[in-house]
């Protein structure tokens, strides 16, 4: 599996690092408030688990399961929901929980779903952001690092459905997705 990585972008201590600050900024800024936090299925699986545990503010939690990617590593541009929420976002501080902004498709595509659904406000906090590939004009409300016009995996991440398990974030050999 790690012989498939052309490089390591950032180490696991590094994330661990940038996912406790971001955690640390989120806890002050919604202090006082009980927001609805809704982890982005199935890539942001373990950036929400290691986050929520560095918010210190009560929260609830949600899922949302939403792909667009499948088999490639271009968008297919047709976000489809798989799994919807339990919860009810009406009147709620929504904080979305994304692993990666690339297109910006998905993110935006969620973004007006949970507007029209009424939530009270509506926040982004991805942890890789791709800048280079945007198709729609989105910028998350936090971030963690921006990265490099190239498919990444890790760090819950895949290509196919593997590589998620990897715990940092690396590029992928083309030629594992060129085969
Ligand atoms: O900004 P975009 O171009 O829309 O790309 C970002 C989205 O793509 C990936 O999800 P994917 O559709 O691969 O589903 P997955 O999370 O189950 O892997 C990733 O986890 C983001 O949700
Ligand atoms: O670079 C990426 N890697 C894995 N999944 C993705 N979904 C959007 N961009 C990526
Ligand atoms: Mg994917």
């Amino acid at each position: 599996m790690q012989d498939d990585i052309k490089a390591v972008l950032y180490s696991e201590e590094q994330i661990q690092s940038k996912v406790k600050q971001l955690g640390e900024q989120l806890s002050e800024d919604f202090n006082g408030r009980n927001p609805l936090v809704i982890c982005v299925l199935k890539g942001a699986f373990i950036f929400m688990a290691d986050l929520v545990k560095a918010i210190t503010v009560p929260l609830e939690l949600d899922f949302m399961a939403v792909s667009s990617y499948g088999q490639s590593t271009k968008s297919s541009g047709v976000v489809k929901i798989i799994k919807d929420l339990d919860v009810s976002v009406e009147g709620r501080d929504v904080i979305i929980v994304e692993d990666i902004i690339d297109s910006g498709l998905t993110l935006s595509y969620l973004i007006d779903v949970l507007e029209r659904r009424n939530a009270k406000t509506v926040t982004v906090v991805a942890l890789f952001d791709k800048p280079a590939r945007r198709t729609v004009d989105l910028e998350p409300d936090y971030k963690g690092f921006s990265l490099p016009d190239e498919f990444v995996v890790g760090y819950g991440l895949d290509f196919a459905e593997k590589y998620r398990n990897i715990p940092y974030i690396g590029i992928l050999k083309p030629e594992v997705y060129e085969k």
